[in-house]
């Protein structure tokens, strides 16, 4: 793994279902950074994301993981990334300690090694006093900080988050920002799809807002709003995307 590259780079990425969803989409994300992407529904955030984590093949372009292109070597651009779908799929007779540990043992985690970061992540995620109960029970919440733990078991890199944060309640939600905002403290990196203007503005030390399948814009939060004459992020956006479907 090339420590010089950044955490992420797509060139020339496109997807077409019929007509372009991703069009050409140029992006770089640097290493030890909380990148938020913006975009109106259908602009194409998923459908990147989804090329991004080798579950969708591209048309066209490249994507390049940690240094790693994911065409050439998908297990190896993989094993530095976790992704979190915003409808992550869990195993509903599973408890959460069984589950994480079929996850770990899927990335051939030691359960020696498994079961403390299991615990860990349990607790910061205050699911320890259900870890012994069957997850078909669980609210969306509990589920949805279920998955994330699931997809940090490996320790990985590079976090990806499709709407990480909807549908949490408060509590849940300032969890899983803490944990994003430790990620990115350790040396992580975080990217993050949301409708949440505020999460962006708040966490985010980058934004790129994508309309049409395309980078439109992208910066630091003062950078966008000098777009606007100092006005909020949400000018910012709706100045860039509005009246425009995707
Ligand atoms: N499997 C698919 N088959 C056909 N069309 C698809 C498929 N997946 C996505 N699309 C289309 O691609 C475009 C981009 O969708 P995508 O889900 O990537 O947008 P998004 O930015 O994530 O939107 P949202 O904010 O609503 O989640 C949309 O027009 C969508 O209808």
């Amino acid at each position: 793994m090339n420590s010089e590259s950044p955490a992420l780079r797509l060139s020339g990425l496109r997807k077409s279902f019929g007509r372009p969803a991703v069009d050409g989409l140029d992006l770089t994300v640097r290493r030890g950074e909380l990148y938020a992407l913006l975009g109106p529904n259908g602009a194409g955030k998923t459908t990147t994301l989804r090329m991004v984590t080798g579950l969708l093949a591209p048309d066209a372009g490249d994507v390049q993981v940690l240094g790693i292109d994911l065409a050439r070597d998908p297990a190896g651009a993989k094993r530095g990334m976790a992704y979190l779908p915003d409808d992550p799929l869990l195993y509903g007779k599973l408890r959460p300690t069984e589950y994480l540990e079929f996850v770990a043992g899927l990335w051939g985690i030691r359960a020696q090694d498994a079961e403390p970061r299991a615990r860990r992540l349990l607790d910061w995620l205050d699911l320890t006093k259900h870890a012994h109960e069957l997850t078909e029970g669980f609210s969306r919440g509990m589920k949805q900080k279920l998955a994330l733990a699931g997809a940090l078991i490996h320790e990985p890199e590079l976090l990806i988050l499709d709407e990480p944060l909807t549908g949490l309640d408060a509590a849940a939600a300032r969890q899983v920002k803490d944990l994003l905002v430790s990620h990115v403290e350790q040396g992580g990196t975080v990217i993050l799809t949301t409708h949440i203007l505020e999460v962006a503005e708040r966490l985010a030390q980058r934004i790129g807002i994508i309309r049409q399948g395309r980078l439109i814009a992208e910066g630091t939060l003062a950078e966008l709003r000098e777009r606007t004459q100092g006005g909020s992020l949400e000018d910012v956006f709706l100045h860039l995307t509005e009246g425009q479907p995707g």
